[in-house]
């Protein structure tokens, strides 16, 4: 009998890289006659939250993990990009040798990997592999990533300064400060690796994308027709993380929820890393108390470099001492807030929440979507900032907090933006607008959908 054509997917590690690569996996297979194995690099045992992805899979979907990385040699203060990347490329030999084993018991076509993944694509090419990337952001962050190389070739200075604004083909123009962190400095390691990854796109045997043809539809149109030359792309998303959990442990806030009216919560999240400052963790909690909206908060400890002493003297045993005296206790009726994670698609997708002020990571923004939930931006870090302007001016996904001259948020702006969200004409039109997008995300991934059709035409480049 004729074997399934069969896939290696290399997510590097992180749960933002898992989560949408295995949603990928799942639909690929569901869909199609292709089996897969998702590899898995490691720097010793796997943390649970992997381990219990992983085996949620159907059983079609295969994983093996590769030899664990010694990263001992790293500087303790490394960032989390140096260290990806380290075990990324340490990890290229057992990725040969897991490659070799599955080309000789499976029909093995192609390898999928991350933007932290292109120099396997060597490894792809010596077993005459389909090389694809999954890219987890934007149509938008796509494009632009296609012009660093003319960008590079072309500008001497830093790009933050630049006395012109960067054209991003089918997009908007973004000034040098807004680009995306891997672009900010020139010299840097980080930087180094993104201009490597932009060269090898146009060596690429297509690209996976985790948006959708109906939000970006002129940015794809531009892609396609001027920017990414013969390299096939693949809008296969909006890929989430699916099966909320409504089991007996259920968290906490959920059941808060449950207490609160239909559409009247504000999520306040920034995504799985993103802190402020301490002047601005309180800006932003008496913003939210003068609204006199409801919220939930997802509230990390402030930034250590700006408050070191504050953080160090405050914040053990008291994991919320760092908010304004007496905030707790003013807002008990109407807000509550939860230290460092909550299980943030559960909320979104939770009947009493109506809005969200995010930090505009991609996978929040998909998720919010998915849920139909309308948004205030405040970006951080990453292409955050290129994500807002999008989001704001051209996707008209959310509303736009402005700073003041010395780059800070303030209470009465806060104040402002919260209740026309929560209340306002821009905040209906806006949750107008999410609905149409939810039904329209919907459609993309139902059989005959958008997205649905690339992930078909992307099989059937495995069959060539
Ligand atoms: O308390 C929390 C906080 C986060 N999340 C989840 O964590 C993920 C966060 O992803 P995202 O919104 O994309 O933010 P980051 O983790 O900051 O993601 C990085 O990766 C993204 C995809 O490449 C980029 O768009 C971002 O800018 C970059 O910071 C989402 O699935 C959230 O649902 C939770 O479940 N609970």
């Amino acid at each position: 009998m004729e074997k399934t054509l069969h896939i290696a997917i290399l997510p590097s590690p992180g749960m933002g890289h898992l989560i949408p690569m295995a949603e990928f996996a799942k639909r690929l297979v569901q869909h199609h006659h292709i089996s897969a194995t998702i590899i898995i690099p490691t720097t010793g045992a796997p943390p649970k939250a992997q381990i219990s992805v992983l085996e949620s899979l159907p059983e079609n979907i295969h994983h093996l993990f590769l030899q664990p990385v010694n990263v001992e040699g790293l500087p303790d203060d490394s960032r989390p990009e140096i260290l990806i990347s380290f075990i990324m490329q340490t990890s290229l030999s057992s990725l040969r040798d897991a490659l070799s084993s599955l080309k000789s018991k499976t029909k093995l076509v192609a390898l999928v990997f991350d933007m932290f993944g292109h120099d396997s694509m060597e490894v792809g090419k010596e077993f005459n592999l389909f090389n694809f990337l999954f890219f987890p952001m934007n149509a938008m962050a796509l494009s632009f990533t296609f012009i660093v190389p003319k960008l590079d070739e072309e500008t001497s200075c830093e790009y933050k300064d630049l006395p012109y604004p960067v054209k991003v083909p089918g997009s908007v123009s973004f000034h040098g400060r807004e680009l995306m962190a891997p672009v900010q400095v020139r010299t840097d390691e980080v930087y180094k690796g993104y201009l490597l990854l932009s060269k090898r796109l146009s060596l690429l045997d297509g690209i996976l994308i985790n948006s959708f043809e109906e939000l970006e539809e002129e940015t794809f149109r531009v892609l396609r027709g001027q920017i990414a030359g013969k390299t096939p792309v693949y809008p296969i998303g909006p890929l989430i993380q699916s099966g909320p959990s409504n089991g007996p442990d259920r968290h906490e806030c959920l059941k808060w929820l449950d207490d609160q009216p239909s559409g009247s919560v504000l999520l306040v999240s920034f995504g799985s890393g993103g802190t402020l400052s301490l002047e601005q963790v309180h800006e932003l909690a008496h913003g939210l108390e003068m609204s006199s909206h409801r919220f939930l908060w997802i509230v990390r400890s402030p930034d250590r470099d700006s408050n070191a002493s504050y953080f160090s003297a405050s914040s053990q045993n008291d994991p919320l001492g760092f908010l304004p005296k007496g905030f707790l206790a003013r807002t008990i009726n109407r807000g509550l807030t939860v230290p460092s994670w909550g299980p943030q698609i559960e909320i979104l997708s939770h009947e009493a929440t109506g809005g969200f002020l995010t930090h505009c990571g991609w996978n929040s923004t998909l998720e919010s979507i998915v849920h139909g939930v309308p948004m205030i931006a405040w970006p951080l870090y990453a292409e955050q900032h290129m994500n807002a302007r999008v989001m704001t001016e051209t996707l008209c996904l959310a509303l736009r907090l402005e700073t003041d001259e010395n780059g800070i948020f303030r209470k009465e702006e806060i104040e402002k933006v919260v209740k026309e969200l929560m209340e306002g004409d821009e905040g209906k039109k806006i949750s107008k607008r999410l609905k149409e997008l939810k039904n329209s995300a919907m459609k993309a991934l139902s059989v005959g959908g958008s997205s649905m059709e690339s992930l078909s035409k992307f099989a059937l480049q495995l069959n060539k």
